[in-house]
């Protein structure tokens, strides 16, 4: 059985990055994807933007809806700071497995819990198993006919307090229409468009970030 694409982005990170700075393996996956096998990471230049949100909101609670290799939860948890948790959300074990490894290569074992589950059974046993009171900051990057399903269930669940910010995503491409429309017209949430392109290519992507207003 021949390796998996995860499993090569994995053999990438440990071959051309330093264990414990997490820097070089978000480089040594965006060259990776760059010049080796396109993957669906954010990437480097929507993951600028990621960047800049998090610094902003600078999380004590941050939830990540689809790990995947753990590209995004690596640049999200190098930014938290101390004493603060990234709870990240995986239910393909597979993917969740290459993650763990990415996410330990990184250092960042310690301020990442990685679940694995689907986000629709485990959003409402945040509470009761992790404590969490709310989530300061959401990055939403699953399967994006899930998006809209797992905000309003994250409001449903008292998981989101005034001011918490949703960052979404592949709002353009792939597109998660029903979710734009729902976060740009509902008087609970303030959105903006930050305009990027889709990881590694010319064409058109973004991120909606969409702060609730309790
Ligand atoms: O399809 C995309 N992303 C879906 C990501 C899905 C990831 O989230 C997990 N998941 C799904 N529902 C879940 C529910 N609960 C937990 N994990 C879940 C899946 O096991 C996968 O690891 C995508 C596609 C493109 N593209 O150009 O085609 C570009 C992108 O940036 C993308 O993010
Ligand atoms: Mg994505």
């Amino acid at each position: 059985m021949g390796s998996t694409r995860p499993q090569r982005l994995l053999r990438a990170v440990q071959k051309n990055s330093t264990r414990g700075d997490p820097q070089s393996v978000i480089s040594a996956i965006d060259h990776f994807c760059r010049h080796k096998e396109w993957a669906m990471n954010v990437g480097d230049e929507k993951g600028s933007i990621l960047d800049g949100v998090v610094s902003e909101v600078n999380p004590s609670t941050a939830l990540e809806l689809g790990t995947y290799c753990g590209y995004s939860t690596v640049r999200i948890a190098r930014l938290l700071p101390p004493g603060s948790q990234l709870i990240t959300l995986e239910f393909n074990p597979a993917y969740a497995a290459v993650a763990k490894q990415v996410i330990a290569w990184a250092g960042l074992q310690d301020k990442v819990q990685l679940v694995e589950g689907p986000s629709g059974d485990l959003i409402p046993q945040m509470k009761e198993l992790f404590g969490v009171k709310s989530f300061d900051l959401v990055f939403i990057d699953h399967w994006k006919d899930r998006y809209l399903a797992d905000a309003q269930l994250l409001e449903e669940c008292g998981l989101l307090r005034k001011g918490s910010v949703l960052l979404a995503d592949n709002v353009i491409c792939p597109g998660t229409p029903e979710y734009l429309e729902y976060v740009r017209n509902s008087p609970r949430y303030e959105s903006r468009y930050f305009k990027s392109h889709l990881e590694y290519t010319q064409a058109e992507d973004g991120l909606e970030k969409s702060v609730f207003l309790g």
